[in-house]
């Protein structure tokens, strides 16, 4: 256990170059196969996709998820394909993302200016500069949680209540607890605290949902109320695309539509899944980008004159301008190749026993996929550890789950079905970033003597936030 180290997928990278791409690796009691290859990727997620549906399951996950009531880790099965079926279909469809572009544009714009200001300020006397790391973080967490719950958690007192809840609560999903991978050690969860606070962390997560239930509820009568009282049905226009996830949720609880029947602690867990699941990955995308954008100058200017030929002296940016950003997405997807923000994806588990490429695999064993080790792998990719968006320009090599030599969101019916919301956030922030403002490291720092050091757990962004200095520009 101790050769997995506090960055595993590079160990993992580290020990298939030596053993291959499919490894056997026993995690105390837990058998893991761990997968650093295209192919054999694909052998799980397509190949043999049914066989591998399930997910490994801990203690500290069934207290934290509603005893699996959400998405990301219930079971395979009817219940996991009606949750999924709500994500896919009602909360974060193609339609139900661009409804939502007033959301992505109002952060963006609030972001903008508070670049803007921190620009102003002198930066000879050490200010001006901007952390763009916490940033990117609030940003993100704007987005979903208006998306989510209808309005921002992270002002204020309570927001950074709320900050602090989120951020304890994704670390102690991501934590190694004894009692999974070494049962007989299961006591030292409860002797190092671990049990109580994963206790504690479950009880305020509830406390905050219900609240947010509960306002949606009084909210949803208070406006029946006035519906009623009050004839002017304009009022109302009816865009049903318009509600947040919590409604929509609560909707579906009511209506028990479509046959789906979902109860309130499926309502608490899923909206949990997609917060934690929607927010760090998302932000560790940005900070990433901007990071290898300010070590590879001329990849900032040349996507900086993309962005500023299509919109031709405009200062907004549009769907249809995003659309056109080929070098932005190639940017995005060269970020993805050698920054996946969750380097080893979801675990899957073996519902059977199974044979891949050879291999017997026993029902039960728990799949690793290094998509960091697949996204470098110099049988794939020419100059594996260079950042070069161009590789992406002549290519169709996409990260939708098509291609297993990129699949930063995993593939088949367990992959991401936030990929849209991510990358419209993505796309948009950094088209923004880069048309209104030039940027630069502080105190004369060189691109390559930038700090690239990764943070531990499950989502990897930097250990050291990014700190940079914008010039506005005309557009601004
Ligand atoms: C750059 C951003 C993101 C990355 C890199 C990412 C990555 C992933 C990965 C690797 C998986 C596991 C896939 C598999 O097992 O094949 C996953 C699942 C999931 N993601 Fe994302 N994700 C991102 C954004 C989002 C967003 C924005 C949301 C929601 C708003 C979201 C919600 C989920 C959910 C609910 C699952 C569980 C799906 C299931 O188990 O069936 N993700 N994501």
């Amino acid at each position: 256990m101790h050769h997995l180290g506090i960055y595993p997928h590079r160990s993992l990278q580290k020990l298939a170059r030596k053993h291959g791409p499919i490894m056997s690796l026993q995690i105390g009691s837990v058998k893991a196969l761990v997968i650093s290859s295209a192919e054999a990727a694909q052998e799980i997620m397509k190949t043999n996709e049914l066989n591998f549906l399930n997910r490994p399951e801990s203690e500290v996950t069934r207290k934290l998820l509603y005893d699996l009531k959400d998405v990301s880790v219930a079971p395979y099965g009817e219940y996991w394909r009606q949750m999924k079926s709500i994500c896919v279909l009602q909360l974060l469809s193609n339609k139900r993302v661009q409804s939502i572009c007033y959301i992505r544009e109002e952060e963006t714009d609030l972001l903008i200016n508070k670049i803007g200001e921190g620009s102003r300020i002198d930066s000879s006397s050490g200010g001006g500069v901007l952390n763009l790391s916490e940033m990117f973080m609030t940003l993100t967490n704007d987005v979903v949680s208006r998306a989510a719950f209808g309005r921002k958690y992270s002002e204020g007192e309570s927001g950074r209540k709320f900050m602090k809840m989120m951020s304890e609560f994704v670390s102690v999903l991501g934590i190694f607890d004894f009692g999974t991978f070494l049962p007989w050690l299961g006591w030292i969860d409860r002797v190092n605290g671990l049990t109580d606070k994963v206790e504690r962390i479950a009880k305020e997560m509830d406390e905050f949902l219900e609240g947010v239930l509960e306002e949606h509820i009084d909210g949803d009568r208070r406006k029946k109320y006035l519906e009623r009282k009050v004839t002017r049905d304009h009022e109302n226009d009816g865009d049903q695309s318009r509600e947040d996830f919590a409604n929509v949720l609560l909707g579906i609880y009511k209506d028990k539509a479509a046959g789906i029947s979902i109860d309130r602690d499926g309502i608490k867990a899923l909206l949990v899944d997609i917060f934690s699941g929607g927010t760090d990955t998302t932000y560790t995308v940005l900070e990433w980008a901007m990071t290898e954008l300010l070590r590879h100058p001329k990849a900032m200017k040349d996507l900086q004159t993309e962005v500023r030929e299509i919109t031709d002296g405009r200062n907004e940016i549009t769907d249809q301008d995003l659309e056109k950003m080929k070098y932005l997405k190639a940017v995005i997807k060269e970020t993805l190749r050698l920054h996946p923000p969750i380097p080893l994806l979801v675990p899957r588990k073996a519902i059977k026993d199974a044979k891949i490429m050879d291999y017997d695999i026993s029902a039960g064993t728990m799949v690793i996929t290094n998509a960091f080790a697949i996204g470098r792998d110099p049988l794939l990719w020419e100059d594996a550890d260079e950042f070069k968006p161009e590789r992406f320009l002549n290519s169709c090599r996409d990260f939708r789950g098509q291609d297993f030599q990129l699949i930063p969101f995993g593939a088949g019916r367990r992959g991401c079905p936030g990929i849209s919301f991510a990358m419209a956030t993505n796309e948009h922030v950094l088209a923004n970033l880069v048309l209104k403002f030039d940027w630069n490291l502080p105190d004369g720092i060189k691109g390559e003597d930038l700090d690239m050091t990764e943070c531990t757990g499950l989502t990897i962004h930097r250990k050291f936030p990014l700190l940079a200095v914008a010039t506005p520009t005309s557009q601004f």
